[in-house]
């Protein structure tokens, strides 16, 4: 984990000095000041943990003054460094918020002591504030929409290793969710307060990934008018999400093999070494061990992304998915635009499962995007997908699901449950009653398909 930040803002230069060298020995990251003014636009860039902060700073060397700004940095412990005989000054500092006081010349055990008490009250605030922020909100294995054995599978596996630090491949056909698998194996992490950082790494041109993944300092090359952090840097405390890796060119892999094994590199024109503390996962559409084997991937980062691997299926292969991932996307349709809920009728729903989806569920989400955005009076028809795509009143496709009669059997069961609760305002008895099973029965079904 990185080291604590504080800044330590005073304007006696051997007292900045010495305090920040004890500090910086202490293995706490610190940066010094001798104004209010440094101490505003360092914490721009520099999100301290902690500030040791003196009351008489110029250009007025107003105590009061001071005290009057503070209430402007208590979002982290703020601790006071009095000279002797300023208790009244102290008292009226905690008043404003400050979270301790220290009156000069500082005793270093009694720095130790304070210090250490006020970074772990910060850390707790924050955990504190993640946990709030997470009540309510829905498990993250809940936005990994699916009942078939795959999606199950998946779900499992991002349980057990998301509170890991262990690396992952997502692997996969284009638009099967490696991204949002990703992005749960992030939010279930205990990273989950920290950045999630997405590279993707076939977007970005050849010439421009390496400044980009490490930032670099200013005149490092023809117009870097400015320093600027690499996205490593960014992602620093959270999770680098890797996507298309397989795209990464060959001497940028050779670099981030580098980061992988050391946890360290130089910005492009920097010869100060960065120490970063993040986890890598990655994702990729392509045939990693094929690439390797006609040496267009590099085989020892291979193995160093690997950790891990998750494998997604086509959507096609998991027919069974598709009523439950039109249900989830229509309700967060409902939810984004405010409109009132929309449901698809039997035909319309018969049509969407027995569909074949080469562009798996992004071109499912696409599809139900575009079909409601004409479908009118809550009910989305046959009519109105035909109106998008002629060819939908034609004989449908052979059902998705290859061979297999156990998935297409499921994927008809979940499309008719999902669609008698949508008819009976989520009634489970009235539902039940409709589809000719026991309530019981109904449950039962409920459940092992997760609906
Ligand atoms: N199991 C799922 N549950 C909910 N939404 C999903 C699921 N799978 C995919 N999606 C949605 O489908 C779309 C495509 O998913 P995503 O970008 O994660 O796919 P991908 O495999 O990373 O694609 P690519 O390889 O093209 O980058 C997104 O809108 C995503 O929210």
């Amino acid at each position: 984990m990185t080291p604590p930040r504080i800044l330590l803002i005073d304007d006696e230069p051997a007292f900045r000095t010495l305090c920040g060298q004890w500090l910086g020995a202490e293995g706490y990251d610190v940066r010094t000041g001798a104004d209010l003014n440094t101490l505003r636009t360092t914490l721009q860039a520099f999100d301290a943990d902690l500030v040791l902060l003196d009351l008489s700073l110029p250009p007025r060397f107003d105590p009061r003054h001071t005290l009057s700004s503070l209430p402007q940095f208590t979002d982290r412990p703020v601790i006071i460094l009095t000279g002797h005989g300023e208790r009244e000054l102290a008292l009226e500092a905690l008043r404003q918020g400050a979270w301790d006081f220290l009156a000069k010349p500082i005793d270093p055990d009694m720095l130790a002591v304070v210090v250490r008490r006020a970074l772990t009250k910060h850390q707790l605030v924050r955990e504190l504030n993640s946990l709030k922020h997470n009540l309510g909100r829905k498990s993250p294995l809940a936005s990994l929409i699916g009942a078939s054995p795959s999606m199950e599978s998946i779900r499992a596996l991002v349980q057990r290793i998301a509170p890991t630090d262990v690396r992952v491949l997502v692997t996969g056909p284009s638009g099967t969710g490696k991204e949002v698998i990703s992005r749960a194996v992030h939010d279930l992490s205990q990273r989950a307060s920290g950045p999630f950082i997405s590279v993707h790494c076939g977007a970005i041109p050849a010439e421009l990934l390496e400044s980009e993944l490490f930032g670099h300092t200013r005149g490092a090359f023809t117009g870097a008018d400015k320093a600027r952090d690499g996205l490593l840097k960014v992602a620093d405390g959270g999770t680098l999400f890797l996507d298309e890796i397989g795209e990464m060119p060959l001497a940028m892999q050779v670099k981030l093999l580098r980061v992988l094994q050391e946890g360290s590199f130089y910005p492009v024109g920097s010869r100060t070494l960065e120490t970063i503390d993040v986890r890598v996962v990655s994702a990729t559409n392509a045939n990693l061990p094929d690439k390797v084997s006609r040496g267009a991937f590099r085989e020892d980062l291979f193995y160093r992304i690997k950790g891990v691997t998750i494998e997604t299926r086509p959507l096609d292969e998991r027919p069974e998915d598709i009523p439950l991932l039109i249900t989830h996307f229509l309700e967060l349709q409902h939810q984004n635009s405010g409109q009132p809920p929309l449901r698809p009728d039997t035909e319309a729903f018969n049509w969407f499962i027995q569909r074949r989806w080469p562009g798996n569920v992004r071109e499912l989400k696409s599809t139900l995007d575009s079909v409601a955005a004409i479908a009118r009076g809550g009910v989305i028809t046959l009519d109105d997908i035909a109106l998008l795509y002629p060819a939908a009143r034609a004989t449908p496709a052979p059902a998705a699901g290859g061979d297999s009669l156990d998935a297409q059997v499921r994927a008809l069961e979940i499309a008719l449950i999902s669609q008698a609760l949508a008819r009976h305002d989520n009634n489970r008895t009235h539902a039940a009653q409709a589809l000719g099973l026991s309530r019981q029965g109904l449950l039962k079904k409920i459940e092992r398909y997760g609906l």
